[in-house]
């Protein structure tokens, strides 16, 4: 599904959560929505989900999404943990009430789902864990199988092999039915072999929409002798140094040029890709950041 979101603007009373945003998804793409604490990640798919009034356009396909309940059908947003689900309802209730609501729904393939993150069907929703409960919101955001599906920070609460189940079932059934997927998570670097794009915003406004593998090129790791390496990367912007013995790890911002390359390759420096958190880290962090 193609996103198209122009001039958007989302206000609770006094507080700007999305400030004049636009954007276009492409669409059938695993996204990744990244920002720290408040930067407005929530709202955005909110407005994308049409739960609220868009000052700006959202449009799904063509179409405003705000109103249209054939265009919400083809929507899923999940919230952390199945919050919005009704602590007394049972589990059973909760995926009759996602079938009811949802034309791309795959019943066979959501029992498969609860069987995988042992979720029993008759279990109340107020009595699973956080990490089941946030389980349960993934089964409805894949079974869903809806052609915009958003699942906000939902790993929340799983333990490492319950979030690398869900990555793990993310990827293949993205694989067997593409379509558009957008995911908020704190845990990049986790989730980053997943994403093919990312969009980046902070303080309610797009600090970058890019493909993943263009942003991890914005970056290198440089790493060999401790002196070499900081020979090599004076004057240049260092985001984060790892030292071990007399080897030392540094990671620059910016593309090298190629007297630079060869002038690594001559003081026997290894160059690799820098990691998406790192990136994120300095593109967002408002002391050291450099936009
Ligand atoms: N219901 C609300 N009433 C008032 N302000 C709100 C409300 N919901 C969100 N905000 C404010 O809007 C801004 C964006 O919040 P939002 O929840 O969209 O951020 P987020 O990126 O999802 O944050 P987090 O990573 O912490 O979940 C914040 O300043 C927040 O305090």
């Amino acid at each position: 599904m193609r996103v198209e979101v122009q001039g958007l603007t989302v206000r609770y009373g006094d507080v700007t959560a999305i400030d004049d945003m636009s954007f276009t998804l492409s669409g059938n793409k695993i996204y990744g929505l990244l920002g720290r604490n408040g930067a407005g990640k929530t709202s955005l798919m909110s407005a994308l989900a049409g739960y609220r009034k868009p000052s700006g356009t959202v449009q799904l396909d063509g179409v405003p999404v705000f109103e249209n309940a054939a265009a919400m059908r083809r929507v899923c947003l999940v919230r952390h943990s199945a919050d919005a689900a009704d602590k007394g309802d049972k589990v059973s209730h909760v995926l009759e009430y996602g079938a009811a609501w949802r034309d791309t729904w795959d019943n066979d393939y959501a029992l498969e789902l609860t069987e995988l993150f042992k979720i029993g069907l008759r279990t109340k929703v107020g009595e699973l864990s956080l990490g089941q409960r946030s389980a349960l919101g993934v089964v409805i955001g894949l079974a869903s199988r809806s052609p915009l599906t958003m699942l906000d920070e939902s790993h929340l609460g799983m333990d490492t092999p319950t979030r690398y189940a869900f990555y793990d079932t993310l990827l293949h059934d993205f694989m067997a039915h593409p379509r558009t997927i957008m995911i908020s998570t704190h845990l990049i670097e986790e989730l980053s072999s997943l994403l093919e794009e990312v969009v980046i915003v902070d303080a309610g406004r797009l600090v970058l929409q890019e493909e993943a593998d263009v942003l991890r090129s914005r970056g290198t790791e440089v790493t060999g002798n401790a002196s070499d390496v900081d020979e090599f990367t004076a004057g240049m912007t260092v985001l984060g140094e790892k030292s071990l013995g007399r080897t030392k790890a540094a990671m620059v911002y910016g593309a090298l040029e190629d007297d630079q390359l060869i002038r690594a390759r001559g003081l026997g420096l290894e160059l690799g890709p820098i990691a998406l958190q790192d990136l994120f880290v300095h593109l967002t962090d408002p002391v050291g950041g450099k936009r």
